[in-house]
């Protein structure tokens, strides 16, 4: 059994096409032409119309930690509606549990530097972030487009960085089989060295979201 926040190995496997990283430092599956590229690029319109600079929690004092721009998707949209119902329909998590998409744009030279999408229970901004809904559980990213360049995502534990492709869905799990968080998820956005670079973001939580 799993609980309402969660997905499996084995749904994720039960569909065609999907690749599950051989590791077992961590649960990492990608899946090519996940979105269709019309859809890639209604989302791409949306980033572009409606950004502001990217936040991190947690701050080290590094100014240059996440140099991207992000969008808070809205979900009556119907492309992100119809995002929405892609990702449910794959990974059967409850959407309750389902943070508000995002989209990341990064330009030439921005990146986002190595980093756990899990938060630090004992840092600073636990109580912020997750005294309502708790712990990030998964990590599902979207490539919106090719990039020309660079902006690979790069998971040092195990060697290796997905590059990105138009349509390509990256997903993992956050955390260890005892619910805490696993650092071998640590993962950089490496910078883009030509071109621009769109992602799709959704994280889910271990409690209802909203
Ligand atoms: O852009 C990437 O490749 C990684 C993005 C990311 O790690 C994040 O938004 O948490
Ligand atoms: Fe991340």
């Amino acid at each position: 059994m799993h609980s309402a926040g969660e997905t499996t190995p084995e749904i994720l496997r039960a569909h065609p096409g999907v690749r599950h990283a051989p590791t077992p430092k961590l649960d990492l599956f990608m899946v090519d032409d996940f979105l269709p590229d019309e859809l890639c690029d209604a989302l791409i319109a949306l980033i572009e119309a409606d950004r502001r600079p990217s936040t991190v929690a947690d701050y080290n004092g590094d100014v240059h930690f996440r140099t991207s721009e992000t969008c808070d998707l809205d979900v009556t949209n119907p492309h992100v509606a119809k995002l929405e119902r892609r990702l449910d329909a794959f990974h059967g998590i409850d959407p309750a549990h389902g943070e508000t998409p995002q989209g990341q744009r990064y330009a030439v030279g921005q990146e986002f530097k190595q980093h756990t999408d899990w938060f630090n229970p004992d840092g600073e901004d636990w109580e912020r972030y997750c005294s309502v809904a708790g712990q990030r559980t998964w990590t599902f990213m979207i490539y919106l487009n090719d990039v020309e360049a660079g902006g690979g995502t790069r998971f040092k534990a195990i060697r290796k960085t997905v590059q990105p492709k138009k349509g390509k869905l990256l997903c993992w799990n956050n955390r260890k089989p005892d619910g805490s968080g696993n650092v071998n998820t640590l993962h950089h956005g490496m910078k883009v060295r030509s071109g621009v670079k769109y992602v799709i973001t959704k994280w889910y939580r271990e409690r209802p979201w909203q």
